[in-house]
């Protein structure tokens, strides 16, 4: 187990309750935290990074107890936060190269030796004289993850990386933080993209109003919706009143009206086949059925 999270609450100073009695067991590998915005993600990743204190409740990283010993679970993990900026003056291998001094790295050809290997891993080295605030979107986040990675953490933790990010640049990213899983670091990535989860999480959690709506494989999240997808074949005028009753998922042209995928129960009054479920379905159909979440959107 990486990461013994018991009875955790935050409770903001505003009264917003944005943690819930949260229980739960991190394992090692690639860790997802799926949610919609508002889950409580940022404020869980916020807790488990040290930057913030729970209202109440315990959490052991890597065997140390996050309250009581925050100096060694600092020195353990790295942290790529939603919001990261550069400093505009620093061309990209000086910035990291600054990044490494900061973790403590003092020997200049050792940390030049760290920075160049670094910059190799994430496919930046052939950019490292750009200024880090002339990266494209994608490099950003690389080098933030690389800024994460500088002092050998055996734990990081990544907080919405591929949001803004065009699909290729999205895919480009989850494949680094694969390769990065396979070196043995225990990887927290939070996302409100199912995506990112299905192709490189071996666990993950669905988080909903700062409670734990699911924990499990993301498989067995997918075969919670099995049964529950139907394929329809419909015309144009009957879209609207279906998009009111029933979650669609996708609506593809088809002749005159359109082929749609709909996630239920049941379907009434219309002809529907069952259609094998994905990750994207399942997680709709959480947020629909069980946590009742659609009909208030
Ligand atoms: N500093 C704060 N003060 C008061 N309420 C806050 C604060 N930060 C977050 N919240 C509230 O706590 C809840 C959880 O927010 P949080 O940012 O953790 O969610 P999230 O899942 O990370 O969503 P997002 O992806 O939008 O950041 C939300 O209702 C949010 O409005």
């Amino acid at each position: 187990m990486s990461i013994s999270i018991r009875s955790l609450n935050k409770i903001y100073p505003n009264g917003n309750h944005a943690l819930n009695n949260i229980n739960m067991e991190i394992p090692t590998g690639m860790f997802g935290l799926l949610g919609p915005n508002g889950a409580g993600k940022s404020t869980l990743m916020r807790i488990l990074v040290a930057l913030m204190e729970p209202t109440s409740g315990e959490v052991d990283v890597f065997g140390y107890n996050l309250l009581k010993e925050r100096k060694q679970v600092r020195g353990i993990l790295g942290y790529l936060p939603q919001d990261f900026r550069f400093f505009a003056k620093y061309k990209t291998y000086e910035f990291l190269d600054y990044a490494a001094r900061l973790s403590g790295m003092h020997n200049g050809r050792k940390r030049r030796q760290a920075v160049d290997e670094m910059l190799e891993m994430v496919g930046l080295f052939d950019v490292r004289e750009r200024y880090a605030s002339r990266l494209s979107g994608g490099m950003k986040r690389r080098l933030g993850i690389a800024q994460a990675l500088i002092h050998n953490p055996r734990l990081i933790i990544v907080d919405e990386p591929t949001t803004g990010l065009d699909p290729e640049e999205r895919i480009r990213f989850r494949n680094l933080l694969a390769k990065i899983s396979e070196q043995n670091v225990t990887i927290i990535l939070s996302t409100h993209i199912v995506g990112d989860i299905s192709s490189t999480c071996n666990c993950m959690a669905l988080m909903n109003k700062g409670e734990i709506a699911f924990f499990g494989s993301p498989e067995e999240m997918r075969r919670e919706a099995e049964g529950k997808v139907w394929r329809m074949k419909i015309s144009g005028d009957e879209l609207p009143l279906i998009d009111k009753k029933y979650p669609v998922i996708t609506t593809i042209p088809s002749g005159t009206g359109w082929e749609i995928q709909v996630v239920a129960d049941e379907i009434e009054g219309y002809d529907a086949e069952p259609y094998p479920p994905n990750l994207e379905h399942a997680y709709v159909y959480f947020m629909e059925k069980k946590l009742n979440r659609w009909m208030e959107d």
